[in-house]
């Protein structure tokens, strides 16, 4: 049976990347079909129209149907998973808690929406900024849908990460692996390189014995955790438009190892907190997490030392915050 997937904001920048990648099978399985609704804002059908076009020209083998549509309850109707994507993205100088009055309402009417008209074990998938704070009241406007089966991404956060260490090591980007993305997917968010290993062979060699070099350990304090934080920007300052094709990219590998499972390795996503670390309980806050059975598990048990804490911490204080709000923006817009 087919997979039924939406992608809203499927007229924009990162869908354009992301939809064939769905399409040609690159998240739910190379041999499993998919049917896919698009949904954007009225004035964009005819960009729509256009999309759709291109994806009958791609001539794929799993891609069954492609529904169009600027109505919330046709896009969702029935969905297995959805990447909500549509919002407005941020400009040079914004931080991307400056979009929470004008895309926070989006989330709220999506969510009504799905929990309408979605299946109950949809997997939803927020790209669109302030992802975290977006995904929460997402989840609150859909209560007959698990908050479990809610989650934004800060994939891209952790690619970035990996990268950078890859490089800066000078050894294939996939054998890094187990960098972390604690809290917002913002400024504050914490790139934590402790627990990170680097594969050579058969051998796991922790990141702090790799080089044994104490200019890369306190690289790894220092530039690496402000030049994760503000890559986002840096590519906003080059590009004039934000991160496009590494944010479907990133999209792609949370919805995969949601849906696949993550086998030896964690990754990052933004999920509720039950409390884990001491991060208050109802946070959409980044961890580290395994996946089996399409089921998320938080890692459990890492040591949290004196730097760690102040930086989890911070970024946890700017989610409740942002949360705060949007709380009051919903309400001043009733
Ligand atoms: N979490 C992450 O790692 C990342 C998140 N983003 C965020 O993703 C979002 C989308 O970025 P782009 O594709 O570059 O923006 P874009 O402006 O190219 O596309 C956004 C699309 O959403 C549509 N849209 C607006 N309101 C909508 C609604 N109510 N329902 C459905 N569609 C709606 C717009 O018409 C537009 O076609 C932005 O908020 C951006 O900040 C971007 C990069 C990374
Ligand atoms: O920085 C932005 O506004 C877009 C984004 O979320 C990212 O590139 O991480």
């Amino acid at each position: 049976m087919a997979v039924k997937v939406c992608i809203t904001g499927a007229a924009g920048q990162i869908a354009y990347s992301l939809i064939p990648s769905v399409a040609k099978g690159e998240v739910f399985g190379a041999k499993q079909p998919v049917i896919m609704t698009l949904l954007d804002i009225p004035p964009m059908m005819k960009v729509l129209e256009g999309v759709k076009m291109e994806m009958v020209d791609l001539a794929l083998p799993l891609l069954q149907e492609v529904i169009v549509t600027d109505d919330p309850l046709v896009a969702f109707d029935n969905v297995d998973a959805a990447f909500l994507v549509g919002a407005m993205p941020r400009k040079e100088g914004m931080e991307r808690k400056d979009l929470l009055a004008a895309n926070v309402k989006i989330f709220q009417a999506q969510g009504d929406a799905l929990e309408k008209k979605a299946k109950k074990d949809v997997k939803v998938l927020v790209v669109g900024n302030p992802a975290n704070t977006n995904a929460a009241i997402c989840s609150k406007n859909a209560k007959s849908i698990s908050p479990a089966n809610f989650s934004c991404l800060t994939r891209l956060d952790q690619n970035r990460a990996q990268a950078q260490i890859a490089e800066k090591l000078k050894v294939p980007v996939p054998t890094v692996k187990n960098v972390i993305i604690w809290g917002n997917h913002s400024s504050t968010q914490f790139p934590d390189s402790r627990f990170a290993i680097v594969e050579k062979g058969a051998e796991k060699v922790p990141i702090t014995t790799v080089n044994n070099d104490p200019a890369f350990a306190e690289y790894l304090k220092t530039d690496f955790i402000k030049s994760v934080q503000q890559r986002g920007a840096s590519v906003i300052k080059a590009r004039g438009l934000s991160s496009a094709m590494s944010a479907a990219n990133a999209s792609v590998d949370h919805m995969r190892d949601w849906w696949q499972g993550t086998k030896d390795r964690w990754v990052s996503m933004g999920v509720f907190s039950n409390g884990e670390y001491g991060i208050p309980a109802g946070l959409m806050y980044s961890f580290p997490v395994t996946v089996a059975n399409k089921k998320v598990t938080i890692v459990e048990g890492l040591d949290i030392n004196d730097f760690a804490r102040e930086k989890m911490d911070l970024t946890a204080k700017e989610l409740k915050d942002e949360k705060a709000m949007a709380d009051s923006a919903l309400e001043q817009k009733k």
